[in-house]
């Protein structure tokens, strides 16, 4: 059989991160190397209450880590400043990074992107796995070329650290790149109450609802006269973003550049 892919996973102990490393567990050509989490340093990952029973090492300094631990693949699901930290740990010690954390900027994109292709290291930052919520974002940039009056409603949970969530972001920019410039609804629009009309983006507007129950879930709204187009996508669980981490951490090895959205990788 061929050689696993090692994996180290920061963030073990959050939603996806477990979710992440079930998923590992149960998959053959995968091997959990190594976890990095900001405590229990120097226990295994079978220690912890949800976790497989798989002997794999807890850092809480990825550098650490990677000093320690041969690593082919580091998946990231953390909170964007942590996850930037390990990114270029990452960078540094030539292991490939998996970024699922949000709440990266686009200047953020195009350092990492300059540095890694002067390495020639491979990498993905994949604002959303779910392999429905990328196909609506393609569909999304289809769409926007005969529907240029867009508006984009993203709902999830009321744990979510960021918004708007990095799947909106980057829908808007797939957008962006279609749709003739506009500054959507009456030119002499006023918000009575600040922020009414959501964050803009080049007059894109986003609308962030947090609220318990919810999982992730995003609408893309296009008006047109007497029309309205609705593109919707729901994650009801988190079991629905591993098929893509699955298929990011196999693309990854392949690739010495870094990928900004799954959509640039799928078939
Ligand atoms: N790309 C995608 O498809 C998806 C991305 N996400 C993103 O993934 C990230 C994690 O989401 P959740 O699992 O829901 O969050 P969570 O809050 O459940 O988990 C984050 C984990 O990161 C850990 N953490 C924080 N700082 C750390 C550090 N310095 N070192 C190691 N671990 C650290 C926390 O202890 C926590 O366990 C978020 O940015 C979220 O937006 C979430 C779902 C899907
Ligand atoms: O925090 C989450 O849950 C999610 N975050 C990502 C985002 O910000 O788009 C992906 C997905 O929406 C779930």
């Amino acid at each position: 059989m061929e050689n696993k892919i090692r994996i180290v996973v920061a963030g073990p102990r959050g939603r996806m991160g477990t979710e992440t490393i079930h998923m590992i567990s149960k998959t053959p050509h995968f091997e959990l190397a190594a976890a990095v989490d900001h405590k229990n340093e120097g226990m295994s990952i079978k220690d912890l209450e949800g976790l497989p029973d798989i002997d794999a090492p807890i850092y809480t300094d990825i550098k650490a880590c990677f000093s320690n631990v041969e690593t082919d693949v580091l998946i990231d699901l953390t909170h964007p400043e942590a996850g930037k930290a390990h990114l270029q740990a990452a960078v540094d010690y030539g292991v490939r990074p998996v970024i699922g954390t949000s709440g990266f900027t686009s200047e953020d994109v195009v350092r990492f992107e300059q540095e890694m292709e002067k390495k020639r290291l491979g990498g993905i930052i994949a604002p959303n796995f779910a392999i429905g919520a990328v196909l609506v974002m393609k569909f999304s940039q289809m769409a926007s070329k005969y529907f240029p009056d867009v508006e984009i409603i993203e709902l999830h949970h009321d744990q979510k650290r960021d918004a708007p969530s990095g799947t909106a972001v980057k829908t808007a920019e797939l957008v962006q790149k279609v749709r003739e410039s506009k500054q959507q609804g009456h030119p002499d629009e006023k918000e009575t109450i600040q922020g009414a009309r959501g964050a803009e983006i080049e007059g894109l507007h986003i609308h962030s609802v947090r609220l318990p129950g919810l999982v992730a879930h995003q609408e893309v709204l296009f008006g047109g006269e007497g029309e309205l187009l609705t593109l919707r996508h729901d994650s009801f669980n988190r079991k629905s973003f591993m098929t893509g981490v699955r298929y990011a951490v196999e693309t990854v090895m392949t690739l010495e550049t870094l990928v900004y959205g799954l959509e640039n990788i799928l078939d």
